[in-house]
């Protein structure tokens, strides 16, 4: 099985603090991997680099064989600012805006999560809550036919009811050969989707294994497995 993501001693500084140090990862094909860490562990700078938004760093990342860049963005799915979707005024707007802009955007792949997800393409973006919002957001991103998806915690500051209804919509929108990389610290209501699962610490993968052989090795849940080696900075 090829790898997506291949990463290699990859650094990048803000300034002089180090966000990632060193960082090594590889990610298969047709995988789904939590990249699991706590607050300023370096999980959106990693997301940033690999969606080609943040271009300076050193070491070696690629996706696909390719360096991020206008190529990757053309089989990365990941919409870096949630709040780009102000710009516009419906739902409607933000679907034609994807339609236009990405050749892999499945409309009515879309049209059907929106409409499974509750939301109407009539309604006007500043009226959504924030659960809507991520709905939205996340109805664009799984809208594409992509190689890798990139979802930054999507669960993050919704109510239980839309984080389940947000978790179906991307089990069962997961395309086989596609590979996915959900970052989180609310491990315990996700992790039953990822196939691996990355910890991140102080911008170093300080474990990565797959899923069931954690639970099987340890005999505890990724979200126990989590908690044990983060102590007390998880957060719920
Ligand atoms: N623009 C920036 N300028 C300076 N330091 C930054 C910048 N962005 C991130 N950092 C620092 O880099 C480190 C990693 O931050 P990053 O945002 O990647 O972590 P994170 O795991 O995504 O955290 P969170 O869960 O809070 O979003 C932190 O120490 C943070 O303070």
């Amino acid at each position: 099985m090829n790898s997506i993501v291949q990463i290699s001693n990859l650094t990048k500084k803000y300034n002089n603090n180090i966000a990632l140090d060193n960082l090594n990862l590889e990610i298969k094909n047709g995988t789904v991997v939590g990249l699991l860490g706590p607050n300023g562990s370096g999980k959106t700078t990693l997301i940033k680099i690999l969606s080609g938004l943040l271009r300076t760093y050193s070491g070696e990342v690629l996706i696909d064989g390719e360096a991020p860049g206008p190529i990757t963005k053309s089989y990365v799915s990941y919409l870096p600012d949630r709040s780009v979707l102000n710009n516009f005024n419906k739902i409607s707007d933000c679907v034609k805006f994807f339609e236009d802009f990405f050749e892999d955007f499945n409309t009515s792949k879309c049209k059907n999560l929106l409409n499974t997800l509750g939301l109407k393409e009539s309604s006007k973006i500043k009226s959504l809550s924030k659960g809507m919002v991520e709905k939205l957001h996340l109805s664009l991103i799984l809208a594409r036919k992509a190689k890798l998806y990139i979802l930054d915690e999507p669960i993050a500051g919704v109510d239980p009811v839309a984080r389940d209804e947000i978790l179906n919509a991307i089990i069962d929108n997961i395309e086989p050969e596609s590979t996915m990389i959900i970052s989180t610290h609310l491990v315990r209501d996700i992790e039953n989707i990822f196939d691996e699962v990355a910890f991140i610490s102080n911008g170093k993968i300080i474990e990565y294994d797959i899923a069931e052989n954690i639970r099987t090795q340890s005999g505890i849940s990724i979200d126990e497995k989590y908690k044990e080696i983060f102590g007390g900075v998880y957060n719920d």
